[in-house]
């Protein structure tokens, strides 16, 4: 049975290095969570930690309300998921799927049983006769999880599976992943440097920098209402744009004036006066004609365009359908306040401020 797992203040040294910070986070039932961040944030080994690889410096793993400290790995119920999903090449899908099962010494009979169940759930009883090396990459992704789940475990744990594959390949497979997940209703802990597969497949994502946890929460909060400056800057391609702006308050109301824009209302709150940042998604501004701002230039991803578009001294990135503007084109820009964040240039805290044009 699927399992809950819990960390409790995780905490990993190597000598100097603070690979992990005090990790608080749990994944409930069924629930597929990612972790999230740049190269060397402490994904990879707070998956170790969890796998029982690597042994926490303090902290404690809880699996369904029980610690699993001194378990060894293969005492864990744990399913890992290979880079690349892996498959034995020479192998038919039957026997790969039946490795675990056999490694555990389960018997003939019990086997192939357990097999057959697991195939008809990941629709893979025509292919079980197949070898590894005759499969394509969907049929590979299948086998390698299905070769895991035929063992029963109470979690899932994927490192950067899809990390070596080409882009159209990572975009199809993701949306099998989240159709098997739906189906199978497993605890998965899936690792990823990369945003969009975090986005697109998970229920909710826990964002990490240098050991520690940043945020967690669904896809769309994270994107919407990140907490500070690392989330708000790590998560949308292309990135928000930061604005320098002056912050004005007065009678409860918060506006700001930047390089291009006077006294823009933000709404509610309240902001340390001064200097801060204005964070607008670059599909969240609106251009129009006969501005003041350049399009310096602009990058086609087929029906949508990237402006880059001068502003106050910095470019901005703007998404708006092909066709819309030229390069040298002077525009107008309209920022969708609704959206737009404020941080605090001190403290990197995005400001709470409750908009005017969203309801509470
Ligand atoms: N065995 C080790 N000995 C010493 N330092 C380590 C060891 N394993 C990891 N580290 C350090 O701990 C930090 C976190 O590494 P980790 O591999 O967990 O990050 P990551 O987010 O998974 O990155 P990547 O995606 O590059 O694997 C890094 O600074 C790394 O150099």
């Amino acid at each position: 049975m699927t399992a809950k797992l819990e960390l409790r203040d995780l905490e990993k040294r190597f000598d100097e290095t603070v690979a992990v910070k005090k990790l608080s986070l749990s994944l409930e039932k069924g629930e597929f969570v990612s972790l999230l961040g740049p190269s060397g944030c402490g994904k990879s080994t707070t998956l170790a930690m969890v796998a029982g690889f690597e042994t926490p410096t303090a902290g404690s793993i809880l699996v369904d309300g029980q610690s699993v400290e001194g378990l060894p790995p293969q005492r864990r119920r744990i399913g890992l998921v290979f880079q690349d999903y892996a498959v034995f090449s020479k192998l038919s899908v039957r026997a790969n799927l039946a490795f675990g099962l056999e490694a555990k010494g389960v018997g003939r009979a019990e086997r192939a049983k357990a097999v057959q169940a697991i195939a008809e759930r990941l629709d893979l009883t025509n292919l079980l006769d197949r070898r590894g090396d005759r499969l394509n990459m969907s049929e590979m992704q299948r086998v390698a999880i299905g070769r895991v789940l035929v063992t029963e475990p109470q979690l899932v744990l994927l490192d950067e599976p899809m990390s070596n594959l080409d882009a159209a390949l990572r975009a199809s497979l993701r949306g099998e992943m989240k159709l098997i997940q739906k189906q199978l209703q497993q605890t998965v802990l899936y690792v990823t440097h990369d945003q969009v597969e975090a986005m697109s497949m998970s229920d909710r994502i826990a964002v990490m920098s240098m050991g520690e946890l940043q945020q967690i929460g669904t896809p769309e909060e994270i994107y919407r209402r990140p907490r500070n400056r690392f989330v708000a800057e790590f998560i949308g391609d292309p990135p928000i744009n930061l604005i320098a702006c002056e912050v004005q308050t007065g009678g409860g109301q918060v506006a700001v004036t930047t390089a291009g824009h006077r006294g823009l209302v933000l709404g509610r709150g309240s902001a340390p006066a001064g200097r801060h940042w204005l964070g607008i998604r670059p599909h969240d501004i609106r251009i129009g004609t006969g501005g003041s701002f350049p399009v310096r230039f602009l990058e086609t991803l087929g029906a949508e365009e990237v402006l880059h578009v001068e502003y106050g001294g910095q470019l901005l990135q703007i998404v708006t359908p092909t066709g819309q503007a030229r390069e040298g084109d002077r525009v107008s820009l309209q920022f969708d306040l609704r959206r737009a964040l404020l941080i605090d240039a001190g403290s990197d805290a995005v400001l709470p401020i409750e908009s005017f044009g969203v309801a509470a």
